[in-house]
């Protein structure tokens, strides 16, 4: 039997092997089996690491450059970089996507940022508590194929800092919870479970709750492709997008993208469904299938809710959430219906003035 006993001797612990330029990018396995290496160096992997109005900038092994929107490529999206037509580049299968419905008539879909790891839901102990938000923000963040933490800030402004974190807890048995005070030193250890080397996350939560404030906790100043952050704006004086990645000390990556907080509650279902399996299960042991749950025999729901395992808040939640969820996607086949029949209309009017003109 052969034993390596390296660990033991002087100097001979084994080394880590430092991280490759790719890696610290989040690079791994996941992206790493949907190429071979001919294509490796034909076409170079690199990382979405900011957008711009006039384009992407991508970062990888050696290369920090802007390339022209059009890859259907969004921040954190990774690319196999066409050089020499850069906007024919391929978008490598996304471990998570978060992408939102545009205002408007279109409502086209637009993606707001992929392959993240952890979306850190924060609110704050204090008067934006607030379950309903927490657990859309949870549905949301399941539906993009994410792992959520929620974050309690401000915990250094209550005094029953437990009591949010018991109602936090309660969103659902999978998504941990943590409270701090996010200006203190405590959100690098607090959050070190999650911001992981080669790790990406992002904060999601209303205004003021303290998202900057924990982004500014994990960063130290190095942001990374620190060049190409900013770009000219129309008075050719320079701005700072919010669409980036940033590493942190800690190796891992944080994106900032003011964009998260705009994703309605559309084609939800299954987030929805995440976050409330444990009415989901009951559900599913009604008597019949289509239970509403009202004054239908045999309901395992209001059985649960009368014999208080159930919290009626909790299912009143549930359907307002279900009705939403159905309302938002359901507005979206009733509008691609009329556009199309404006289409018809459009189409109809053309024809008829073509006709007469000829
Ligand atoms: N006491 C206390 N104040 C905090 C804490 N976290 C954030 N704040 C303060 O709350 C205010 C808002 O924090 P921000 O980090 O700017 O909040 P934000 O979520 O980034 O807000 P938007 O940029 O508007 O989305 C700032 O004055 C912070 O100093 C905390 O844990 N405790
Ligand atoms: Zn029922």
């Amino acid at each position: 039997m052969v034993r390596d006993y390296s660990a033991f001797l002087p100097g001979g612990t084994p080394k880590r092997r430092a991280p490759s330029a790719l890696e610290r990018l989040g690079w791994g396995p996941a992206f790493a089996r949907q190429i071979d290496v001919d294509a490796l160096t034909a076409t170079p992997p690199v990382r979405v690491c900011a957008v711009h109005r006039s384009g992407l900038q991508v970062a990888g092994d050696g290369i920090n450059q802007t390339i022209p929107p059009g890859p259907g490529a969004t921040v954190g999206d990774w690319l196999l970089l066409d050089r020499v037509r850069p906007k024919s580049s391929r978008v490598l299968e996304r471990k998570s996507l978060i992408k939102r419905r545009a205002p408007g008539t279109g409502r086209e879909v637009q993606l707001v940022a992929a392959n993240i790891d952890t979306v850190f839901v924060v609110t704050s102990c204090n008067a934006d508590f607030n379950v309903a938000r927490l657990e859309r923000y949870v549905a949301l963040t399941f539906e993009a194929g994410i792992d959520p933490v929620i974050v309690l800030t401000k915990a250094d402004l209550t005094d029953d800092t437990a009591s949010f974190v018991e109602a936090a807890r309660a969103v659902s048995e999978r998504v941990p919870v943590v409270a701090l005070d996010a200006r203190s030193a405590a959100p690098v250890e607090a959050l070190a479970d999650w911001c992981k080397p080669a790790r990406t996350v992002a904060f999601l939560g209303s205004s003021g709750v303290g998202k900057s404030t924990l982004t500014n906790a994990l960063l130290d100043t190095q942001a990374i492709s620190t060049q190409g952050i900013r770009e000219d704006d129309a008075k050719g004086r320079h701005t700072t997008t919010r669409r980036e990645l940033h590493g942190t000390p800690s190796g891992c990556l944080v994106l900032d993208t003011p964009g998260m907080r705009e994703v309605q509650l559309t084609d939800a279902a299954a987030g929805i469904a995440d976050v409330f399996e444990d009415i989901e299960a009951l559900a599913a042991s009604c008597r019949f299938t289509d239970c509403r749950h009202e004054t239908e025999p045999g309901c395992a729901v209001r059985s649960a809710i009368e014999d208080g395992s159930l919290d009626a808040s909790r299912l009143a939640r549930w359907r307002k959430l279900q009705a939403e969820e159905t309302f938002n996607s359901a507005t979206l086949a009733e509008r691609r219906q009329k556009d199309r029949a404006f289409g018809k209309l459009v189409r109809s009017v053309i024809k008829a003035k073509t006709d007469r003109e000829r």
